[in-house]
C-alpha cells in the first residue's frame, strides 16, 4: 500500500490582502504539520506570499503560452513570481467562466509544460447527483485529460473532488459520500494504471471547516483538502492543517 502525503490547500478565491498573507503565514509557519500546506491567493499576491516562505499556487492559468490573451494569467510568469502549483477546471472557472473539459484539460497541459503541477478540481452539481449522474460527470472530467495527455500526466498532478453543491453552502459530503467518490475515482485510474492510482492524491473540498476536516481527511482514499472560506481564518486554517495526516 503506498502511503500519500496528505494536502492542505487554501483557495483564497477573489478575497484576501497582504495583511493575510501575514496572518496566514505566522499561523502556520511556527508549526510542523504532517501535511504540506499551499496557499492560492489572488495571482496579484503570488509574490508576496512566496516571499513569506509559503508553498504558492495561482488559481488559474492561461491554456495559451503567451500572446494577446487581455487579463489572463501566464503560468510561466506565475511561475517566476513563486508558484509551484495551480487549479485547473475550479467549479467556479467551470460555471461562471464556461471553460469546458476540453479548456481545461488545455490548462492542465500549458501548466505542466511550464513547471507547474495542475490540481484538477472536478465535481457534480446538485441536479447531477440527484439524477444518479455523479459517477458519469467526474469520470468525464478527469477523462477528458487523459484523452489530451495520456494517463502517465496525471502523475505529476493532484485531483481535488469538489461537489458543487458543497461549495460556500455549509453542506459538506458526508464523509462517507465523499470516501465513496474519492474511491470510483481511483477505481476509474487504476483501470488505466495501477501504479498512479494508488501514488495520487486526492484532495476533498467544499465546506471544510476545523469541525469536519479530521474524521474527512481520515477517509482512505481522501488526502487532504482544498479549503475555500476557511482558509480565510487563519486559526482555522492551521486547526485544519493539524488536522491532516502525513
Ligand atoms: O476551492 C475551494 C472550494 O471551492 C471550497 O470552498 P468552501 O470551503 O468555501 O466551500
Amino acid at each position: 500500500m503506498t502511503t500519500r502525503k496528505q494536502i492542505v490547500a487554501g483557495n483564497w478565491k477573489m478575497n484576501g490582502s497582504k495583511d493575510l498573507i501575514d496572518q496566514i503565514s505566522e499561523a502556520v509557519s511556527n508549526q510542523t504539520f504532517q501535511a504540506d500546506v499551499i496557499v492560492f491567493p489572488p495571482a496579484m499576491l503570488i509574490e508576496q506570499a512566496a516571499s513569506k516562505g509559503l508553498t504558492v499556487g495561482t488559481q488559474t492559468v492561461s491554456e495559451y503560452k503567451e500572446g494577446a490573451y487581455t487579463g489572463e494569467i501566464q503560468a510561466s510568469l506565475a511561475k517566476s513570481l513563486g508558484a509551484t502549483y495551480t487549479l485547473v477546471g475550479h467549479s467556479e472557472r467551470r460555471a461562471i467562466y464556461g471553460e469546458s473539459d476540453e479548456d481545461v484539460a488545455n490548462k492542465f497541459a500549458q501548466a505542466q509544460e511550464q513547471g507547474l503541477t495542475p490540481i484538477l478540481c472536478v465535481g457534480e452539481t446538485e441536479e447531477e447527483r440527484e439524477n444518479g449522474q455523479t459517477e458519469q460527470v467526474v469520470a468525464r472530467q478527469i477523462n477528458a485529460v487523459i484523452t489530451k495527455l495520456g494517463v502517465a500526466a496525471l502523475a505529476n498532478s493532484v485531483i481535488a473532488y469538489e461537489p458543487v453543491w458543497a461549495i460556500g453552502t455549509g453542506k459538506t459530503a458526508s464523509p462517507e459520500q465523499a470516501q465513496a467518490v474519492h474511491k470510483f475515482i481511483r477505481d476509474l485510474l487504476s483501470g488505466n494504471d495501477k501504479q498512479i492510482a494508488q501514488s495520487l492524491q486526492l484532495l476533498y473540498g467544499g465546506s471544510v471547516n476545523e469541525q469536519n476536516s479530521e474524521l474527512l481527511f481520515a477517509q482512505d482514499d481522501i488526502d487532504g483538502g482544498l479549503i475555500g472560506g476557511a482558509s480565510l481564518k487563519p486559526e482555522s486554517f492551521a486547526a485544519i492543517c493539524r488536522s491532516a495526516k502525513g
